[in-house]
């Protein structure tokens, strides 16, 4: 079920024809790097340059086929805690205040905040009102078409061929699933016909970029790593040897970080400046990853990268915890950035796009 939006193939912005692409056998010619120590590139079946394999955990386990009703069961355990809190107020219940009090209470435990769910009471009292609502389920339906309405903003196919190659940067804070996310997506998209390269711009930490290598090594990815030094200048690398190699689809790991740490903050926006560097309009996706147990905290991370990024979209993680989902309603009310992709656990078909009336009905029983 899982699938992106494709557009029709567009032409390179800069011909292949610029650096051979490399055999499986040979090492590929190294892109000049600038200002920076030259990158590694690990090739598949090659060896990294600058540390040993070492015996890293998968980035993911084994795909297996993904109906979508296999998926929406695996999204509605994920939320069920939310969904058995919300269902039971309209089990036989009185349409008065004491529903809406408790609906208001769930809501708020659910990590919707203040102003989704106030925005979300308002609005069902006044469809109660004005339709003459008198039984709890046609209550409860009431709250399910406007929950979707307030999320369906929020929805958007993820769109390839737009760009050669379409850059992606992925940021968030420390274990949010960005690297697990990166190894998804690129398992996706190469399914999808699209040749990958990824960044190991975390250069923070060294088992991150070994991680990386290893799996791209496993998986027929090419991965731009440097072995210490600037992850602007690794990413910029990356975008150059994806223009040189006619790659389809680029994507940029980056260290994890708190929005509080400002000087990590503007080492981001350089990062994002130099790929701008590197192709002009680049980076074409700035995505943020969230870790969905963060709960109201999420919504912050969502402002704070913001601001420092313009994000491009999200995509929300670990959604099958003690996630409440209802940070989504948060985001939608308060900054409404796309949610392209939501996951619920650690192997690739646990990575699927958001759609809006899927998660409400995760989310409401
Ligand atoms: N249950 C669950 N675990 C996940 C999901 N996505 C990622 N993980 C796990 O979360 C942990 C952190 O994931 P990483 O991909 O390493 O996170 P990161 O953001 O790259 O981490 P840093 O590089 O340290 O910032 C790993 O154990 C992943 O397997 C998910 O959707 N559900």
């Amino acid at each position: 079920m899982f699938s992106f939006f494709k557009k029709k193939p567009v032409v390179p912005e800069t011909p292949p024809a610029a650096a051979p692409a490399p055999t499986p056998t040979a090492p590929p010619a190294a892109v000049p790097p600038v200002a920076a120590p030259p990158a590694a590139e690990l090739q598949p079946g090659s060896q990294p340059i600058s540390a040993p394999v070492p015996a890293a955990e998968p980035l993911l386990a084994v795909e297996e086929p993904a109906p979508r009703q296999s998926w929406i069961s695996r999204l509605k355990a994920g939320l069920s805690k939310t969904s058995a809190n919300l269902s039971i107020l309209f089990v036989g219940a009185k349409i008065d205040d004491d529903l809406y009090d408790e609906l208001e209470a769930a809501l708020l435990m659910a990590d919707a905040g203040v102003d989704a769910t106030q925005y979300l009471l308002d609005a069902l009292k006044r469809k109660v009102k004005e339709d003459k609502l008198l039984d709890a389920a046609a209550v409860k339906a009431a709250l399910r078409t406007l929950m979707i309405d307030l999320l369906t903003p929020l929805q958007r196919p993820f769109e390839l061929g737009r760009h050669q190659p379409l850059v992606m940067m992925i940021s968030g804070v420390n274990g949010a699933g960005k690297t697990t996310t990166i190894g998804k997506l690129a398992k996706h998209m190469q399914s999808h016909g699209q040749s990958v390269l990824l960044a190991a711009g975390d250069t923070f930490r060294a088992a991150a970029r070994e991680q990386l290598m290893v799996w791209g090594q496993r998986n027929n990815v090419t991965v731009i790593s440097q072995a210490s030094g600037d992850p602007a200048a690794v990413s910029f690398d990356a975008v150059q040897s994806g223009k040189a190699r006619g790659i389809d689809v680029v994507m940029v790991d980056t260290a994890g970080r708190l929005p509080t740490q400002l000087h990590l903050m503007e080492e981001l926006k350089k990062v994002k400046r130099v790929i701008g560097k590197g192709m002009e309009g680049a980076p074409h996706e700035t995505l943020l990853v969230i870790d969905g147990n963060t709960g109201q905290n999420a919504l912050a991370q969502v402002k704070a990268f913001d601001d420092a990024l313009q994000l491009t979209g999200l995509v929300i993680t670990k959604l099958d915890g003690t996630a409440k989902g209802g940070v989504l309603a948060a985001i939608a009310r308060v900054r409404p950035v796309p949610v392209y992709f939501i996951g619920i656990g650690e192997k690739i078909e646990d990575l699927q796009p958001f759609v809006a009336a899927d998660f409400v009905e995760a989310l409401l029983g």
